[in-house]
């Protein structure tokens, strides 16, 4: 195993192509992206979640998708446990993938893509892939000593939130991560926040950069809806076998639906006509399953 530039390691990496991954992602459709970056324990995660509240973002967190992957058993999860023990980063191919697969899935068409592209072969790759270029990048300037303490009393049991740890994430945030911010800056896209103050401070200063995109706020953002859509999205698997015939008809009508959500109706309406699909669906999909 030799490492690369950038932090990056040369591994083997398992590139299932019968899986509907969303390689193809986004095509034709126009879709807005805001990288959101900053060191590790900036606070990145806290202010998504109160960006999409606000905005009708859907937040995309690199390191959660690929955690979800280490869980879900699959082929590349060893790999990815060992690199985000080491803090390295995970090979760009691998979370693009991810990335785009649940950007499909989402429905929504604005994305927080939260820590990713972590150096500057991620960056390119991605825009490569996905020809998406961001609409702007969010970064969150706090000093190591805030981010310590804040990752030692973050609590949430991660293998990698321990001190020896903390400092190679440092390193490789300083070494790989920054060329990428630097980049974007080059460009004008940067948007740059103290990320050392209050939570509500620092939601103050986002909100403002922000501000454009609060009338375009739709229905994706009532937590509502979000609610119902993730039930919606949870439920197949649980009921039948995720590559049976019925379950990719009704991930086809989920994501067909999920379209009309976002551009066309007010949110109650939205709220109604999700709840009517998911009872409609509770109550046939056994009878529809049978003769499929
Ligand atoms: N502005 C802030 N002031 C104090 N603590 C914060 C602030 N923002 C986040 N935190 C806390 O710091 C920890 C790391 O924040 P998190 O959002 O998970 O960071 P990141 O996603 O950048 O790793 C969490 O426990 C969170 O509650
Ligand atoms: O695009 C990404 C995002 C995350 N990671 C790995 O996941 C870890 C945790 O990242 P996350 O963004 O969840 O946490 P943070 O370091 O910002 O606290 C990183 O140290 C990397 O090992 C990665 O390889 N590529």
């Amino acid at each position: 195993m030799g490492t690369t530039l950038n932090g990056t390691v040369d591994v083997p990496v398992v590139v299932d192509e019968s899986k509907d991954a969303g390689e193809n992602f986004p095509g034709d459709k126009k879709i807005t992206v805001v990288f959101v970056l900053g060191g590790p324990g900036s606070g990145k995660g806290t202010q998504c979640a109160n960006i999409v509240k606000h905005f009708g973002f859907t937040h995309l967190s690199a390191g959660d998708l690929l955690r979800a992957e280490i869980k879900s058993g699959s082929e590349n999860g060893t790999m990815i446990q060992n690199m985000i023990k080491e803090g390295k980063i995970v090979p760009s191919e691998v979370t693009i993938k991810l990335l785009q697969r649940a950007m499909r899935e989402s429905g929504n068409d604005k994305f927080l893509i939260d820590g990713f592209p972590r150096n500057e072969e991620n960056r390119a790759a991605f825009e490569n892939v996905t020809k998406i270029e961001p609409e702007f990048v969010l970064f969150l300037d706090c000093s190591e000593e805030e981010m310590e303490q804040r990752i030692l009393g973050r609590n949430q049991g991660r293998d990698d939130d321990n001190i020896e740890t903390i400092r190679k994430r440092f390193k490789v945030f300083m070494e790989s991560s920054l060329p990428v911010v630097e980049y974007y800056n080059s460009k004008g896209k940067l948007r740059k926040v103290d990320g050392g103050k209050s939570v509500e401070e620092v939601f103050e200063a986002v909100k403002e950069i922000f501000s454009p995109y609060s009338a375009q706020a739709n229905t994706v953002g009532n937590s509502k809806v979000s609610t119902v859509k993730g039930f919606l999205r949870w439920w197949p698997d649980f009921r039948i076998d995720g590559s049976h015939v019925a379950c990719r008809w009704f991930r086809t009508a989920r994501r067909i639906l999920s379209r009309i959500l976002t551009k066309a109706m007010s949110p109650k309406a939205t709220y109604i006509f999700v709840v009517c699909i998911a009872v409609f669906a509770y109550v046939y999909m056994p009878t529809i399953e049978g003769y499929m």
